[in-house]
């Protein structure tokens, strides 16, 4: 692992990392931001996964979440979207490809040998941070923006007990039957929609639940709103009585203005789970 640059940050460090992935074949840049509590031992760790088009860089210089992280005493990992470079296959869409890896294990030409996000973000990175930081493996929470929503919801549903609360912003919820997810689960994953079932938070919601508190927030005036599916997984929600709170905020849209705004509340709802 070869550090890019460490900042101090709110009294901690906000680091940038890269290493050789063996989940993607390439190298793999994240951040991650330590409270200054972790100068004095293992803290909990907070995912924030972001959404298409994005690098390790938007969520870790736009939402704002380390002021209220170092608050809480808390740490926060921001992975990148995809694998990256040359030899790694990608589209000209902005929505498929490098920056669009969806946080799944794709199977298909020309994707698979390197779009291993679900695997990397769920196992890798994980036994990377507790390996070389002050993180406490046993106490951590998964939020995310967009296409990182979806992935929250999913690694958070798809792996029982790993995460102490899970948390979106403007998530896509339904990709089996949006724009954003059938092209993409259909490129990475095969045309076997079987296959993209574990991968959708709705589906996930309405056959197994979570066994974590949930919070999501998501805008009226979001310009993405129709593909987010926001209602199917609202419906899944309430028909399976899973506790959670899911938020129309007014007026806002999927911008990082949206997401910063609440960034508070999100590092407030993880930090009552995570030090619970
Ligand atoms: N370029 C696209 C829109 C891309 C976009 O809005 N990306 C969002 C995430 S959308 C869902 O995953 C984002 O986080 N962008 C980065 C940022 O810093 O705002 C278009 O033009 O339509």
């Amino acid at each position: 692992m070869k550090t890019l640059s460490e900042n101090r940050c709110f009294y901690g460090t906000q680091g940038v990392y890269t290493h050789a992935s063996s989940a993607t074949g390439t190298d793999m840049t994240f951040g991650l931001y330590l409270p200054p509590d972790a100068a004095d031992g293992p803290v909990p760790l907070l995912w924030f996964l972001s959404g298409l088009t994005c690098t390790h860089e938007n969520a870790m210089t736009k939402a704002g979440a380390q002021a209220y992280a170092a608050e809480a005493g808390i740490a926060l990992c921001f992975p990148d979207t995809s694998p990256r470079g040359e030899r790694v296959a990608d589209d000209d869409a902005y929505d498929l490809g490098q920056g669009a890896g969806f946080y799944v294990d794709a199977t298909e030409a020309p994707w698979a040998p390197h779009f291993n996000m679900w695997h990397y973000v769920g196992t890798e990175l994980p036994a990377l941070l507790a390996k070389h930081f002050p993180i406490d493996p046993d106490r951590q929470g998964i939020t995310g923006h967009s296409m990182g929503g979806h992935g929250a919801l999913t690694l958070g549903m798809g792996l029982p007990g790993r995460f102490r609360s899970v948390s979106a912003f403007a998530p896509i919820c339904h990709p089996s039957d949006s724009d954003w997810g059938r092209k993409q689960l259909t490129a990475y994953l095969g045309a076997d929609t079987a296959k993209w079932a574990p991968h959708d938070a709705t589906l996930l919601m309405r056959e197994t639940g979570l066994d974590a508190p949930l919070l999501i927030d998501t805008g009226t005036a979001d310009q993405f709103g129709d593909l987010l599916k926001t209602e199917a997984l609202a419906e899944a929600i309430a028909t399976r009585r899973q506790p959670a709170q899911l938020r129309l905020q007014k007026g806002y849209d999927h911008s990082y203005f949206f997401i910063s705004t609440f960034v508070p509340d999100h590092v407030a709802f993880h930090a009552e789970a995570l030090w619970s």
